[in-house]
């Protein structure tokens, strides 16, 4: 049995908690931006290491996240307790369906759009980040980045805490791969009408440092 596998988005974000790791046997890769490559790569490292006879005993998505503005500030640490496919549906004219309700075979959902994390491996995190805002955290393939639609994926998800690009995707592979799953994330920026300028991605990454001794 290997230890865990923390999967990012980009480098820097993998670069940052590989600079506050304590425990040599984490390993940080990552796999890129979006659901479907981060969710295929990990599934593939997630193969990999089955087959080699050194299972992962656990797999975290990590890396920056936008913050639900009045539940979470730039800078916090927060965890998952589920990965909600944000816009996998339709749209309509009386606004956004979710797929698994489209009236689609469930067998074809994979389970749904929503994975709740590993219950044993989300309360050792919150043992070791006592200060971590805890709650839904919501996987987009597009960046929220208008008023409207702030407001309206705020009201279908009122109890969520941030957004990010990639965690229903990595949950979905370790699922499949019966390993445990969980989310951290640090904000780097409020969601609502895009500006870059505002992204304190530094502050963000620092966080992830910090994080990162959790991590074991
Ligand atoms: O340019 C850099 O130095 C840099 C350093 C660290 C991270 C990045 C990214 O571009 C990260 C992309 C990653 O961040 C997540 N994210 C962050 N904010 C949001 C958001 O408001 N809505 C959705 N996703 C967000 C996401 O997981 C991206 O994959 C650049």
């Amino acid at each position: 049995m290997t230890g865990l596998l923390v999967v990012t988005a980009v480098p820097a974000e993998a670069e940052a908690i590989q600079a506050g790791l304590a425990d040599p046997t984490v390993a940080v890769v990552p796999v890129g931006v979006g659901p479907a490559v981060a969710g295929a790569a990990t599934a593939r490292l997630l193969a990999l290491a089955e087959m080699a006879d050194r299972p992962y005993r656990g797999v975290i998505s990590a890396g920056v996240a936008g913050g639900f503005v009045g539940r979470v500030a730039v800078g916090d640490i927060v965890l998952g307790t589920r990965a909600v496919a944000a816009d996998l549906g339709a749209e309509s004219p009386d606004g956004f369906i979710p797929v698994d309700k489209l009236g689609m075979p469930p067998e074809l959902l994979g389970g749904g759009t929503d994975v709740a994390v590993d219950s044993t491996l989300l309360a050792a995190l919150r043992a070791a980040l006592p200060d971590a805002t805890v709650g839904p955290v919501l996987t987009v393939s597009t960046v929220t980045g208008t008023t409207a639609s702030t407001d309206a994926l705020s009201q279908r998800h009122p109890d969520a805490v941030a957004e990010a690009m990639e965690g229903y995707g990595v949950a979905v592979a370790a699922s499949h791969a019966g390993v445990p799953f969980a989310e951290l994330r640090a904000i780097s920026n409020p969601i609502g009408p895009r500006d870059r300028d505002a992204w304190r991605l530094r502050d963000a990454l620092a966080a992830l440092t910090a994080a990162a001794a959790a991590l074991r």
